[in-house]
């Protein structure tokens, strides 16, 4: 099987791309051989590849700049996946997609379900949204993972974000009435490669297209950006990480009214995993197993039980 691989420098493309790698014939298509802000450059990759699979963890996610340069992130996430989803469509090859909690306005007060409504209340969001409706339109076997608050070893994220203020400063400030569940890419991307390689069966086209939607993956469970926060300095103190906060109390939420960086972000967040437990038998660990797991794996990689500080 030849599979297209967009955005192998991401966090959850750089997972794919490890896990992949001697399972199947990967063709990595990074930003130079496939600019996704270039239509007719994906048109023209993809013919040239002829995939029998393509998984696009590409995407414009610089959610604060998306709002200065909402024509370059909506071709990117918004009408690129447009491009890709119909040349998928001209070969016969499914397309996997990934997208995001920000599709919602997060109003709801109970998880969100595939089918609810979207409302989208920032540009980033709305690019995607476009993306998710482009994809639906244009192919017949897909599937949409819409995670959320994704963290890596590799990648920049807020988990990495507090990891490096819990060095530097006696106490600090995070949101505290944002809700939602922050996912581990490298879970992102085993359950991913579970789904596409079928317990060695291989993906079919006709599978994919029976079974064709978007389907929620995230971690199991909900807390808010505080409480992740919180977690955060809780672990690194339990890993012997010497750090400058004063522990997790000395974190005090803030209204996400006082937080100064535009643009406005869903008060919920939370997804239902329920459809793709259903349909495909995948439970997700919770939340808090995952960034405990992540974050050993970062305190090794960067020696900061040594005293290192994260760049
Ligand atoms: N990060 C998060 O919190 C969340 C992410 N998602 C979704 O998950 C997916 C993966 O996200 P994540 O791994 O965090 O993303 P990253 O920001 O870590 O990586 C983005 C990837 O897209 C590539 N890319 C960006 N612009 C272009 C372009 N014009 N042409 C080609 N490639 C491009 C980047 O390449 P380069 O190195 O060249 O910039 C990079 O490889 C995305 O669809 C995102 O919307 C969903 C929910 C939460
Ligand atoms: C960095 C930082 C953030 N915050 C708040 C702001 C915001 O409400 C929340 C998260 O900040 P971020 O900058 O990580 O937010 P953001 O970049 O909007 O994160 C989103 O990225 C896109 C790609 C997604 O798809 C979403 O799922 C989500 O992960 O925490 C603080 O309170 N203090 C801080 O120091
Ligand atoms: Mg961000």
């Amino acid at each position: 099987m030849k599979i297209l691989l967009t955005g192998e420098s991401g966090q959850i493309g750089n997972e794919l791309a490890l896990s992949l790698r001697g399972k199947a014939e990967i063709i990595s298509l990074s930003r130079a051989r496939m600019n996704l802000a270039d239509l007719d450059q994906v048109r023209d990759a993809i013919r040239a590849a002829r995939p029998d699979l393509i998984i696009n963890p590409a995407a414009y996610t610089a959610v604060v700049k998306a709002e200065s340069e909402p024509e370059l992130a909506t071709r990117i996430n918004g009408e690129a996946p447009g491009i890709i989803a119909e040349e998928a469509q001209r070969l016969g090859a499914p397309l996997v997609h990934y997208s995001t909690d920000y599709v919602f306005d997060g109003t709801k007060d109970t998880p969100y379900d595939e089918d609810d409504k979207t409302h989208p209340i920032n540009v980033y969001g709305q690019s995607k949204c476009a993306g998710e409706e482009a994809i639906a339109r244009n192919c017949e076997a897909y599937w949409i993972l819409r995670t959320s608050w994704v963290y890596s070893v590799g990648g920049g994220n807020f988990l990495k974000t507090v990891i490096r203020l819990a060095q530097e400063q006696e106490k600090f400030t995070i949101v505290g009435d944002q809700f939602g569940a922050p996912t581990w890419s490298k879970t992102i991307s085993d359950v991913t490669v579970r789904l596409v390689l079928n317990g060695g069966a291989e993906i079919s086209r006709d599978r994919v297209r029976d079974t064709s939607g978007i389907y929620h993956l995230t971690a199991a469970g909900e807390t808010s950006w505080h409480g992740y926060a919180s977690f955060i300095v809780d672990q690194l103190q339990a890993l012997n990480v010497p750090v400058k906060v004063g522990g997790s109390a000395v974190i005090t939420p803030v209204p996400s009214s006082t937080y100064p960086v535009p643009p406005h972000r869903p008060k919920s967040s939370r997804l239902s995993g329920a459809k793709l437990t259903s349909a495909f038998g995948v439970t997700m660990p919770s939340w808090q197993t995952d960034v405990a797991a992540c974050l050993k794996d970062i305190v090794r990689e960067y020696g900061l039980a040594e005293g290192r500080k994260l760049a």
